[in-house]
């Protein structure tokens, strides 16, 4: 029988260009010859919006949605207002495609650098909520310019959008070896939203009592990320917790240059999308120096995700392998991406 990957690809802005590039060589040696790989790219980002002011159109909402899946690089440059192309583009994707479960895996490979004292154990996924919280444009400023000018940025969190996340975490917990699920808010004093989070926590948690659970503010969570990463299995989350625990995440289990992600649609209504959890690094672009693993572990993500679990497998090892032998000599993205597409074709 014959297969094939039909893929929607987005390089978007800066480094996204550079390690997007090495994402689909990887792809392209992995998969194996039945596979018939068809890609489109996407000019989204600052290009497209600096010629045509358009961020992401329903055409272009149209266009994507025939893909059965979708590679980012990152978006963002210093040439567009900040929140332009992250609200106009990568949020109204993400909500548009209700990708609600925004994974992030986070795993110290043998061998690799952390800041932390040690080699810690870490091997944690976090299942952060992706169309919710203060993410969804629910606010206003009054008064704008003057000195009484008032901001509001509301979080909205519904008993819908909150269980299906609960449950996709209690789900992954249940099928991991340690089975342990914290949930990480600050209901101490965002009472309102923190204690519907709770409660439909613990109303989920009673369905799964092979689960072992904790809940911890977030606060305290960045403590124990730093000082025993190895306690967390799975963790669940609020939209803008989330984002800013996985980049702490990365920062201890290899670097930002190796975190992935995919903003998942359970359902496959919609495609999900796969992305490097960085963004466009306009500090290091079209300098050959960004690490394109984070997306090339996208990539993995992303064949799991459709079911080629044995090609994803070889792309993980391919990126550890390297990882570990890694030397001290810098090598440039377009290096690092050959060694990846040489050793999971070889
Ligand atoms: N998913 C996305 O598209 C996404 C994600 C995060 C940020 N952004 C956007 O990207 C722009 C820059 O944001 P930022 O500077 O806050 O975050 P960033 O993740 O782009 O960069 C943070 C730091 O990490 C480094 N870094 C990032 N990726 C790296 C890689 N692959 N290899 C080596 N070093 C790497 C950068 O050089 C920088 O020092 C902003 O416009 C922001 O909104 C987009
Ligand atoms: C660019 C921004 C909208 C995005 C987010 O906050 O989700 C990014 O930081 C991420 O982590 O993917
Ligand atoms: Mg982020």
């Amino acid at each position: 029988m014959s297969r094939s990957i039909n893929l929607a690809v987005i390089p978007g802005d800066g480094i996204g260009q550079e390690v997007v590039a090495q994402g689909l060589k990887v792809l392209s040696a992995v998969l194996p010859q039945d596979v018939k790989l068809e890609t489109k790219e996407f000019d989204f980002g600052a290009r497209r919006y600096h010629a045509t002011g358009e961020t992401l159109t329903d055409a272009d909402l149209d266009a994507l949605k025939k893909h059965d899946a979708i590679l980012l690089g990152a978006i963002g440059d210093p040439s567009v207002p900040s929140g332009v192309l992250e609200r106009g583009f990568l949020l109204k994707l993400r909500f548009a495609f209700d990708h609600h479960v925004n994974l992030r895996p986070s795993k110290l490979l043998p061998g690799v650098a952390t800041p932390l004292a040690g080699q810690p154990e870490i091997d944690f996924v976090v299942v952060r909520e992706g169309t919710e919280g203060p993410y969804t444009g629910n606010g206003g400023t009054i008064r704008k310019g003057t000195p009484h000018e008032v901001a509001t940025e509301v979080s909205v969190n519904t008993a819908f959008g909150v269980e299906r996340v609960v449950r996709d975490a209690f789900a992954r917990a249940q099928a991991r070896p340690r089975k342990k699920l914290a949930l990480i808010h600050k209901n101490n004093v965002l009472t309102f939203a923190g204690h519907l989070w709770t409660n439909i926590f613990n109303k989920v948690a009673a369905e799964f009592p092979e689960v072992t659970t904790e809940y911890m503010h977030v606060d305290a969570a960045t403590i124990y990320l730093v000082t025993q990463p190895e306690r967390f299995d799975v963790i669940v989350t609020d939209n803008l917790f989330g984002d800013i625990i996985t980049d702490l995440a990365a920062a201890v289990s290899g670097g930002i240059g190796v975190a992935a992600s995919g903003n998942i649609n359970p359902s496959g209504e919609f495609p999900s999308m796969f992305e490097p959890v960085h963004g466009s690094a306009p500090d290091i672009a079209g300098q050959g120096k960004a690490d394109p693993s984070a997306t090339v572990l996208s990539v993995a993500l992303l064949l799991r995700h459709l079911g080629y679990d044995s090609e994803a497998g070889r792309i993980e090892d391919a990126v550890s392998a390297d990882l570990a032998e890694r030397g001290a000599t810098p090598r440039t993205t377009d290096e690092i991406g050959d060694a990846l597409a040489a050793r999971v074709s070889g």
